[in-house]
C-alpha cells in the first residue's frame, strides 16, 4: 500500500486506507488589514475508492479547499497528503509534478483546446506529463463516456454535457489516483447534470479511482459515498449517504 501513515499526528488514526487528509487547514486570503478567511481549521479524511461530495453555498470555501488539497494553491496552515504525499511542504516544481502525475483536474470550464479533436484533447494531458500515449485506451475511455462516434469532432461541435464528458475523458486518461471536481455540472441542463454525476459515480467504480467533488447541490448524496457540508470555511459532521439516497 502506498499510502503512508499519518505519523507525528498523535489526535489523527492512522489510515492506509484515505487517499486524501487535510489537518487543520487554514486558508486566509488578503493582507493583514483586511484578511479574508476561505478555510479555518478544516480536518477532513476521503476514503480511498470513495466518491466524496463536499457541499456548500457560495463563498464557503469549496474552490479554496480543492485547490488546496489539488497543490494549484498553499494553505497558509496546516497539512495535506495526497495519495500518502505531503503537499504543504513541496516545491513549486514538486506540486506541478505532483499534479501532472497523480491528480486530475475538473473545473467548470472545461478547458478543451478548440483546434483539437476530442481524442487530441485527451491524448494531450498524457503528452504533457510525458507519459506514453496509448491512443487504444484513450478510445475506449471516449467510448466509456458515450462519445465513441465523436472522436474527430471538434469541441465547439459538442454540446456542453459532452464537452463536460471530454474533460472527464481528460481526466480518466491519465490514471490519476484522485480526481477533483469543482462544480462539474455548473450550467449544465439537470438531465446533462445527471448523467455526468452517473458517469462520475460508475469511473470511481470502474477505475477505483478516489473522487472529491465541490458543489451547491444538496441532492448530491444520492450519487456518493459521504457529503462533507462547508460553511463560511469549517467543516461540519459528514452525513452518511444512506440517510440521504435511503440506502441504495
Ligand atoms: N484569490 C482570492 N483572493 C481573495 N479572496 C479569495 C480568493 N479566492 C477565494 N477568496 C475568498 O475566499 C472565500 C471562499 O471562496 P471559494 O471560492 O473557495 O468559495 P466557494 O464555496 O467555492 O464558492 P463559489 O462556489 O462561489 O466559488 C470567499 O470569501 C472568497 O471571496
Amino acid at each position: 500500500m502506498a499510502v503512508q501513515a499519518w505519523q507525528g499526528d498523535k489526535a489523527m488514526v492512522t489510515s492506509a486506507t484515505e487517499a486524501i487528509r487535510l489537518i487543520g487547514v487554514h486558508k486566509v486570503f488578503g493582507d493583514v488589514a483586511t484578511p479574508v478567511t476561505a478555510l479555518s481549521d478544516v480536518t477532513l479524511g476521503v476514503p480511498s475508492g470513495s466518491f466524496t461530495a463536499l457541499v456548500g453555498p457560495p463563498g464557503a470555501g469549496k474552490s479554496t479547499l480543492l485547490r488546496c488539497a489539488a497543490g494549484l494553491d498553499r494553505p497558509s496552515r496546516g497539512r495535506i497528503y495526497v495519495d500518502g504525499e505531503l503537499l504543504s511542504d513541496g516545491s513549486e516544481a514538486a506540486l506541478a509534478r505532483f499534479r501532472r502525475k497523480r491528480v486530475g483536474l475538473l473545473f467548470q470550464q472545461s478547458g478543451l483546446q478548440p483546434a483539437l479533436t476530442v481524442l487530441q484533447n485527451v491524448i494531450l494531458p498524457l503528452r504533457q506529463a510525458g507519459r506514453r500515449v496509448d491512443r487504444r485506451r484513450c478510445q475506449e475511455i471516449l467510448g466509456r463516456v458515450g462519445l465513441a462516434g465523436r472522436l474527430d469532432a471538434l469541441p465547439d461541435r459538442l454540446t456542453d454535457a459532452q464537452r463536460q464528458r471530454v474533460a472527464i475523458a481528460q481526466a480518466l486518461a491519465t490514471e490519476p489516483r484522485v480526481i477533483f471536481a469543482d462544480e462539474p455540472t455548473a450550467g449544465l441542463d439537470p438531465q446533462g447534470a445527471r448523467e455526468i454525476l452517473d458517469l462520475l459515480a460508475e469511473s470511481v467504480q470502474v477505475y477505483n479511482q478516489t473522487l472529491l467533488l465541490a458543489t451547491e447541490d444538496a441532492g448530491i448524496g444520492a450519487y456518493t459515498d459521504s457529503v462533507h457540508s462547508l460553511t463560511a470555511g469549517r467543516l461540519s459532521t459528514p452525513v452518511p449517504a444512506d440517510s440521504t439516497a435511503g440506502g441504495g
